[in-house]
């Protein structure tokens, strides 16, 4: 069988971030930067009030309390600005560019807040609340690297360096096709043999918590052609598929009988519970990489948080190896089958313990949706005792 790492590293050889392209900044939350961003100016552009009140020169206030004529008034915004002589003061808001000659401002708290003069009733020093040209950003500074991935903040600094447009590694566009004569869509009736499709749900989801765009195709049953059909419809929007079901061994697995006479796509089982049937490759002329993935509602989505999620991460240009551990100490014995690395799913307390779920079988999806980790086995241990640090992966 094949290792859980040589699989990855075989898919992250494979897959390749997304070519960049030039978005609207409204579009671009999400996606990874894929240039440089500086700032063309300093920011802030120019001294400025970090508060509202007074603008003087600090020679001026060295003996409290003194009154000074109030000769102006700016708010943020303001151009034609009277320069401050001795003795004079100049009523200023927070943003506001601050008046030559001034060297210092004074909160209108420590003032009577006079607007014709000013009585001033606590001294400061020069420099007081004033925001520095720079001070944040120099001019010809870099505030992103490429590479980062936008958030808010991220996308907040773009526009504040004055872009519109910027260049990013696009969303992947991840099209999820469940398989299955026996599936039915939620919101339907069942009828005998029959089962809801949940999969396709829990891996689209997966994918746009990825931060790629998943896309639900419709499932189809156990007919090799009418899947390779829909798998050609569904290419002109993908970046990547994923399907679920038909990999294993029986006489009906549509998406091996499809795929692997291709060449393309490669079916192997891996050293892993849940999870061992695996199928991965490329399909189309595009060579749009596919991930095979079990059926069995648990062995997909721990194949997704192994597979599938670093290589989206790194189409989507982000860092991308296997998933992040921690270490914690299990609550009761665990049992693992020898040569297959195990994801139990457990439930990861605050206090760094962590306890099997009850309910251990890939069917049992609602233990699934009860458990917030993965708890690792390595391959060669098959038996954990109560107490063991163990190492998780969270959910
Ligand atoms: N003789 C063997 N049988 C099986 C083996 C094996 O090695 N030899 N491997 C087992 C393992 S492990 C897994 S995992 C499954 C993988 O099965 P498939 O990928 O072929 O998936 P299906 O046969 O289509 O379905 C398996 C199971 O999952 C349910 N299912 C499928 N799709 C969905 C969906 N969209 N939503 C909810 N549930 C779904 C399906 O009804 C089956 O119960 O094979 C074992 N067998
Ligand atoms: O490996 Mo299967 O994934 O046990 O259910
Ligand atoms: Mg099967």
């Amino acid at each position: 069988m094949k290792s859980v790492d040589a699989h990855l590293a075989d898919i992250l050889a494979t897959v390749r971030p997304l070519a960049p392209l030039e978005l609207e900044l409204e579009r671009a939350l999400g996606t990874t930067l894929a240039e440089e961003v500086t700032a063309p100016l300093p920011l802030p552009p120019f001294d400025n009030s970090a508060m509202d009140g007074y603008a003087v020169r600090a020679a001026d206030i060295a003996e409290v309390p003194v009154t000074l004529p109030v000769i102006d008034d700016v708010a943020a915004g303001s151009d034609e600005l009277r320069a401050v002589g001795p003795g004079h003061a100049v009523r200023i808001m927070t943003g506001a560019p601050v008046p030559a000659g001034a060297d210092t401002v004074v909160p209108v708290e420590w003032t009577d807040g006079g607007t014709a003069s000013v009585t001033i009733e606590r001294t400061t020093g020069p420099g007081n609340a004033i925001r520095r040209a720079g001070e944040d950003v120099q001019a010809g500074e870099v505030v992103l690297a490429p590479g980062t991935a936008i958030g808010p903040a991220q996308l907040g600094i773009i526009a504040g360096v004055g872009r519109r447009r910027v260049w990013v590694r696009p969303r992947p566009r991840v099209v999820v096709l469940a398989t299955g004569a026996e599936l039915v869509e939620p919101g339907l009736p069942l009828g005998p043999g029959q089962i809801w499709d949940s999969n396709s749900f829990t891996l689209t989801a997966a994918v746009r918590e990825t931060g790629a765009e998943g896309f639900r195709a419709d499932t189809v049953g156990d007919d090799p052609a009418a899947f390779l059909d829909q798998l050609d419809a569904q290419l002109v929007r993908a970046d990547a598929v994923i399907t679920s079901g038909g990999v294993s061994m029986g006489a009906y697995e549509p998406v091996k009988e499809a795929l692997g006479p291709l060449g393309t796509v490669r079916f192997e089982k891996v050293a892993m519970q849940p999870g061992m049937p695996q199928g991965f490759g490329v399909v189309g002329e595009d060579r749009v990489p596919i991930f095979a993935l079990p059926g069995n509602p648990v062995s997909s989505y721990v194949s997704f948080m192994l597979f599938v999620r670093p290589a989206l991460r790194k189409m989507c240009g982000l860092p991308a190896g296997p998933p992040e551990t921690e270490t914690a100490h299990v609550i009761g014995a665990l049992r693992s089958p020898q040569g297959r690395r195990s994801f139990l799913r457990g439930t990861l307390a605050s206090d760094g313990t962590v306890s099997p779920v009850r309910g251990q079988g890939s069917h049992q999806l609602a233990a699934l949706a009860s458990a917030n980790a993965l708890i690792v086995v390595p391959e060669d241990v098959t038996e954990v005792p109560s107490g063991t640090a163990v190492e998780v992966i969270r959910l």
